[in-house]
């Protein structure tokens, strides 16, 4: 299965491991000694280290309730980052944004992939990706950060995901964007209760079914946290199995903090899988 993203040419056909970058002010703790760019970029560096297949550079939190980040913040925050990153790492720089004006200069700075979990929807988001040749990433999300886990809804949870995202891929496809360079993400906690998404990573056949390579997020998040009862920074063990589940149900790549421990999970996974 082949994902063509900006400079690079994926083969999908064993789990790839997306490392998370967050360039946010709050996400490097070092008493203000470097800026977050050269932090960012040196932990960026480490994750290809680890064995990071592919990074994924975010300036703006869009956990449940976050508040939202300016575009001159966000693009202040992301594109030093990227812009040191393209000449110092040899793997698709992906940019973690729903806004075009952030996706446009990011694809200028080097961004090989657009992750945008709003899946294009913001007016001019999909003439910038078409206009481009980068890869990109279409997620499902109900409502907005703000407000998509105020008791969120679903008949069934899975047929309305993959019918999002079945809309989105046509609207992608309208626009010119070919299918290798297309990925689909059901958005783990995004406007998804616990009983929600774990029928979504029961059920992940159902939406690989549809055709593309599936991306899945679910590294630390808070649904491992009510399962486990850990909190955030104890969410190692879970957010393995979760990426072991979900690559054996599937998904091609899955987006986590903990590169080592998952690239060496996935290797017995792509052994036996
Ligand atoms: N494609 C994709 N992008 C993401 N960005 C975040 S930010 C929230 C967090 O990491 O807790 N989650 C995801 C995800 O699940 N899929």
């Amino acid at each position: 299965m082949k994902f063509i993203c900006g400079r690079y040419q994926l083969d999908l056909s064993r789990p790839h491991v997306m490392g998370i970058v967050n360039v946010t002010p709050d996400s490097f703790s070092d008493g203000g000694k470097y800026s977050s760019t050269e932090l960012a970029v040196a932990h960026a560096i480490e994750l290809v280290e680890q064995g990071a297949d592919i990074l994924d550079i975010g300036g703006e939190s869009t956990r449940p309730g976050a508040t939202p980040v300016s575009l001159e913040d966000e693009l202040q925050r992301v594109l030093p980052v990227i812009e040191q990153l393209a000449e110092r790492v040899d793997v698709p720089l992906s940019i973690d944004t729903y806004k075009p004006e952030v996706m446009r200069a990011a694809i200028a700075a080097g961004a090989d992939i657009v992750n945008d979990v709003r899946a294009l929807q913001e007016p001019h988001a999909l003439e910038i990706v078409a206009a481009s040749n980068v890869g990109v990433c279409l997620m499902h999300m109900q409502g907005t950060p703000q407000t998509m886990q105020l008791e969120p809804q679903y008949d069934d949870v899975v047929t309305e995901v993959a019918g999002f995202l079945q809309s989105r891929l046509q609207a992608a496809q309208a626009a010119g964007i070919a299918a290798e360079r297309i990925t689909l993400d059901p958005g783990f906690g995004f406007g998804k209760r616990t009983v929600h998404n774990i029928a979504l990573l029961q059920q992940l056949p159902v939406l690989q079914a549809l055709g593309y390579p599936l991306l899945v997020g679910l590294s630390r998040k808070s649904v491992l946290g009510k399962i486990t009862g850990e909190d955030v920074d104890s969410r190692l063990y879970a957010s393995l199995a979760a990426s072991v589940i979900a690559t054996m149900k599937g998904a091609a790549i899955v987006r986590v903090h903990d590169v080592k421990a998952t690239a060496e999970a996935l290797k017995v996974v792509a052994a036996v899988r």
